[in-house]
């Protein structure tokens, strides 16, 4: 019955782009406060940081912001009052890391061809092992990366083991191979034909470190720029109570007479001397992307998904008739349906499911005089038993999926609501109850259309009303006998 259904992850690597990282994660809904005077003392790395900032003129001791430690690891605060929409910080692009950096630099040569993420990392992993004494600046930087967040790509098997039966475990682990893999083909043909470039041991371990910055820090969805990262700039957090992206960051002229291009950074809200500035990172992430990317998970309800993965059998005997009309309305053979938690179905999920159940005496629908038809008759029910059947494979996976997980909603509902909890646990809790809650949602939505089943109008009573052949009560018109 389930086998056009697997509740599982699709696609590991998304096609979202990377954004921005931490060492300890605490979920704060509101804006964190971070006085300076009260917070800890830098860290030797991040005063060498400023001091080769401040040298550049890209900051001085003006500059509306500063790094800080606060909660979430590094951050920027607010050296006096900031206005919302006020610029914090710009970076010109001489201190941006892409591939164009790379391309510049001593290993330019070798990483010609290399996809952008790869050799941005391959730069950084040279730069944090290179001698402090080679005189490279960009090492002031390096310097101030955190060793690894709480992002799942960075756990212990024990703590992954609190994501069993989780989607965000496979993708997790399907990410990890996929490092992996891109790992052992650029170890091959980069790092160890290149000894002179690479004198020292580079590690699966320092590639998945790489991997984990990019992806918590590089900035995205900027003009020209697919993958960049922004020295200073990517030490803003992320606040869930922030929900406008508009405007916190833009690259721009430098001014009039300049050609060189900027980053500017703005403070979408006002804040207060001493605070610190954060930003919405991004709306349209899941909880899962948030864990993998950031390691951290917000408890905004529409933040868990569940990405059911359906698929038109290639045993079927409809098949290619099946996949011809699919892909005629902008779906494919595999399909992913992400679904969020108290939100109505995708709007092409239904009619995609009743396609790949239809059969039996349905199949004439299949026939090509109704090609350009079809999909508008998927889009209501078209049988009772293919409605059924749909009701019967959805609910079932859910279940079979539901099974898959060790604890109950109300047990990690109880872990939570018991709060002190290591961040890495609480992320795992609440990706885990988030997860059963959205295939909870989804069964309790075919349930309810398994109840209705009798209510509903069906392709052959709705085509005998169009030819006038029903009643207003729904009884069917004869001809009187003349
Ligand atoms: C762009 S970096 C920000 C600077 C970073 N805090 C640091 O110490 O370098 C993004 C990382 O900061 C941390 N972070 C940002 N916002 C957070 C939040 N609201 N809760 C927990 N961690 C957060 C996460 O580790 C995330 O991967």
């Amino acid at each position: 019955m389930s086998t056009f259904f697997s509740t599982f992850t699709p696609n590991p690597i998304t096609s979202k782009p990377f954004l921005h990282h931490t060492h300890t994660h605490t979920h704060h809904p509101f804006t964190i406060k971070c006085n300076l005077t009260a917070s800890p003392p830098l860290p030797a790395a991040v005063h060498t940081f400023w001091k080769w900032f401040s040298d550049q003129k890209v900051v001085s001791s003006k500059s509306p912001a500063k790094p800080g430690t606060v909660p979430e690891g590094l951050g920027l605060v607010a050296q006096r009052d900031i206005a919302r929409n006020e610029v914090v910080l710009e970076v010109p692009k001489r201190f941006w890391i892409n591939s164009d950096t790379v391309s510049g630099s001593d290993i330019g040569r070798v990483c010609d061809g290399l996809k952008p993420w790869i050799s941005v990392a391959l730069f950084l992993i040279r730069e944090k092992l290179r001698g402090e004494d080679e005189g490279s600046s960009w090492k002031n930087y390096v310097n101030i990366l955190p060793q690894s967040t709480d992002s799942t790509i960075f756990w212990s098997e024990e703590e992954l083991s609190e994501i069993e039966g989780t989607q965000l475990l496979s993708t997790t682990l399907s990410v990890k191979e996929y490092v992996k893999n891109e790992f052992l083909q650029v170890q091959a043909q980069v790092i160890l034909p290149n000894k002179q470039l690479f004198p020292f041991p580079v590690t699966l371990d320092d590639f998945i470190w790489a991997f984990g910055i990019l992806r918590s820090r590089a900035f995205s969805r900027l003009r020209g720029q697919n993958l960049v990262l922004i020295p200073m700039a990517d030490l803003i957090n992320h606040s869930p109570s922030i929900t406008t992206e508009d405007y916190a960051y833009e690259i721009k002229g430098a001014g009039l007479f300049s050609r060189d291009q900027i980053f500017s950074l703005r403070s979408p809200i006002p804040v207060k001397s001493g605070e610190q500035v954060l930003i919405q990172y991004d709306l349209n992430k899941s909880n899962a992307e948030l864990a993998l990317d950031y390691g951290f998970i917000e408890s905004t309800p529409d933040r868990n998904t569940y990405t059911l993965t359906l698929q038109i059998s290639d045993s079927d005997p409809f098949f290619d008739d099946k996949l011809d009309i699919a892909e005629a309305n902008g779906t494919k053979e595999v399909q992913y349906f992400d679904i969020t938690l108290g939100q109505p179905l995708p709007p092409k999920m239904l009619p995609y499911l009743r396609l790949v159940a239809l059969g039996g005496t349905d199949a004439f629908l299949l026939e090509s005089i109704f090609r350009n038809a079809v999909w508008d008759h998927l889009e209501l029910p078209v049988s009772r038993d293919n409605e059924e059947v749909i009701c019967q494979v959805v609910r079932g996976a859910c279940k079979s999926a539901l099974s898959s997980y060790r604890t109950t909603i109300e047990e990690d509902e109880k872990l939570i609501e018991g709060g002190n909890m290591d961040p890495r646990l609480a992320i795992a809790v609440g990706i885990r109850a988030g997860e059963k809650k959205v295939l909870q949602h989804i069964d309790g939505i075919f349930k309810e259309r398994e109840m209705e089943l009798n209510e509903y109008e069906y392709y052959q009573e709705r085509r005998l009303r169009d030819l006038g052949l029903v009643g207003e009560q729904g009884d069917i018109i004869f001809w009187e006998p003349k």
